[in-house]
This record gives C-alpha cells, structure tokens and sequence, in this order.
C-alpha cells in the first residue's frame, strides 16, 4: 500500500489565487491596498527565507509587502517602539514579527504589544482567547493551512481521533483548540474532534499514536515518528522542519509513513507553503475590518 499524498504547495497556489482575486475585488471595490509589515530581527538564515518568501507571496497577490530589518543586537526598547509606531500607522493593517526572535529578547511582551486587529499571526494573548472561546478573528496560519489542507482533500475530522503531538504556542495548541471546536473556517465536517495534545513527556507516545485517525507532528525531532507508531490508514501532518546534513526532514519518517498511512504530508512541499497562504488571507481580513471602521 502507498498512502496518498497531500501536495500542499498546490493547495497553496489555489488558496493564494483565490485571495489575489479577493484583493482585487475589495480594491476595486474602493478598499486600500492591504500593507502586511513583517519585522525581522538578527540574521537566522531561515528566517530570512521565509521572509522573503512572504514578501514575495505578498506581491503576487496584490498585498503590499513591507519590511523592517534590525540587527540582532536590537534592544528590547527599540523594538517595542517599532511595534507601537506600526500599531498607530494607518497604512499597515497587518504586522508580524518573525519568530524566533534573538536570545535577549523577550518574545512575549513583542507579542502581547502588537494590536490585535493587526496581529495577523494571531499569537496576541486576545487572538488566542478568542480561539479558545471558539470565536477567533484572526486564526493561527499554520493549524489553519492544516484545516484547509484536510478539507480540499475531503479529509472528515468530525467524531475522529486526532492526536497532535507538540505543545507549542504556535502550532500545538492552537491546532487542538481549532479542531476540537463545534465548528471551523470550513464548517463542522473540519472540526468536532476528539483531540489528544501529546508532547515529549507523554508517557507510552508510540501507543497515543497508533490510536490517532489522523496524527499532527510538530515536535521538532527529525523522523521521530516512525511507521509502526501509525495506525494503519492514519492521515499524517507533518509539521516538522528539521535540517539533517544537506536533508530537509519532517517529524515523521515519510518512507515508512507512506508504507502504512492512508494519505501524508512531505517535507518540504506540505504544511510549510500553507502556512504564508493563510497569513496573505488573514492580512486581508485585517485590511477589510480596519476600512470599515474608517
Ligand atoms: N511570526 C512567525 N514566525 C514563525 C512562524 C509564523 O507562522 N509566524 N512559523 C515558522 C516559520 N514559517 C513562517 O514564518 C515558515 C516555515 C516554513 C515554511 C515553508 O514553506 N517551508 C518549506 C521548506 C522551506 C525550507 O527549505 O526551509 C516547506 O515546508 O515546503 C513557511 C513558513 C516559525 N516562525
Ligand atoms: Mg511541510
């Protein structure tokens, strides 16, 4: 058996196209140009991919892109003061600071300043109490690319068993708090869940798994799930990023995984383009809401 896989580079290409067609309705509708501002601080190679990568999504879908470079000696005010400047700038509807940020700097109290209604990322401490709640405004990109991944594939999550494995506050929880909800951006057929939030410390993780329909990865350990961890007919996330030598590798050993699952995300190539697409939608959501305020 070979499991099917999920190409999450061409369900971003669709989604992207649609929101360029979303742009040019909401402009010629008489909208402002939506303006993402991304702020990225210190040299992290991958950062500055995804930036760029970002930037770049931006421009094809009408958005514009802008970005604030500072180098990694930054210090805690001078960013802080870069957050507040671009909280009261009207042209900018969406800011994300590109994470992780240089050791020194305190993460949180960037994220707890940007202003929810421009917090695109949706990792401000209102967004993810609105997520919580089941009422989210902006909803995290990475669980949300995951969402629309299994509902383009017609992939039920309802009454399934999903076991997210990663406590993390960008992918983990969110991930589990979108699915177990009474409905989701693509209806209830994409959430209802029975969902475990496994980690590194769960005890017996082999034994969670192989009970999951549908398992999500995001530990950050290179090929750490294997295939006799799978359920047989398992859908599998794989989250993960993990460079190995000149190898570019998921959580989950993709060989072994297509050998036993019904259908696999690859690395790269699956969660990872989905997770720009959602941010270009929610940098548009932002731009529609602050315009109907004006
Ligand atoms: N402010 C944020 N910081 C970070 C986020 C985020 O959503 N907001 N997520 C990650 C990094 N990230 C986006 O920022 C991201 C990671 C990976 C990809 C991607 O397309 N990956 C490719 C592989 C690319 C490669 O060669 O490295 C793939 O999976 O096909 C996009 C976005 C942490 N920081
Ligand atoms: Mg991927």
């Amino acid at each position: 058996m070979s499991a099917q896989i999920l190409d999450g580079k061409q369900t971003a290409l669709a989604i992207r196209q649609e929101i360029a067609e979303e742009v040019t309705q909401f402009i010629a509708d008489g909208g402002p140009s939506p303006c993402l501002v991304a702020v990225l601080v210190g040299e992290d190679p991958a950062s500055q991919v995804y930036v760029r990568n970002k930037q770049r999504a931006c421009e094809k879908a009408g958005i514009e892109g802008r970005l604030h470079r500072l180098p990694a000696d930054t210090d805690q005010a001078t960013l802080m003061q870069l957050v507040a400047d671009l909280n009261a700038d009207n042209s900018v509807h969406g800011i994300l600071v590109q994470l992780p940020l240089p050791a020194g700097l305190d993460e949180r109290e960037v994220l707890d300043a940007i202003d929810p209604a421009k917090d695109v990322d949706a990792f401000s401490p209102y967004n993810v109490g609105l997520l919580m709640q089941g009422r989210p405004r902006f909803l995290p990109c990475t669980p949300a690319g995951i969402v629309q991944l299994l509902h383009r594939y017609q992939i039920e999550v309802s009454g399934k068993h999903v076991v997210v494995v990663g406590r993390s506050d960008i992918v983990g929880k969110p991930m589990a708090m979108l699915l177990v909800a009474k409905d989701g951006p693509c209806g209830p057929a994409t959430a209802n869940a029975t969902v475990t939030l496994a980690h590194s410390r769960t005890a017996n993780l082999a034994d969670v798994i192989r009970q999951a329909d549908i398992v999500v990865a995001a530990v950050g350990r290179p090929e750490m799930i294997r295939g006799e961890m799978l359920k047989p007919g398992a859908v599998v996330i794989d989250v993960g990023i993990n460079r190995v030598g000149d190898r570019l590798v998921g959580d989950v050993c993709f060989d072994e995984a297509m050998q036993v699952a019904s259908a696999v995300t690859p690395v790269p190539g699956g969660v990872g383009p989905l997770t720009i697409a959602m941010l270009l939608g929610n940098t548009v959501k932002a731009a529609k809401e602050i315009a109907s305020r004006e």
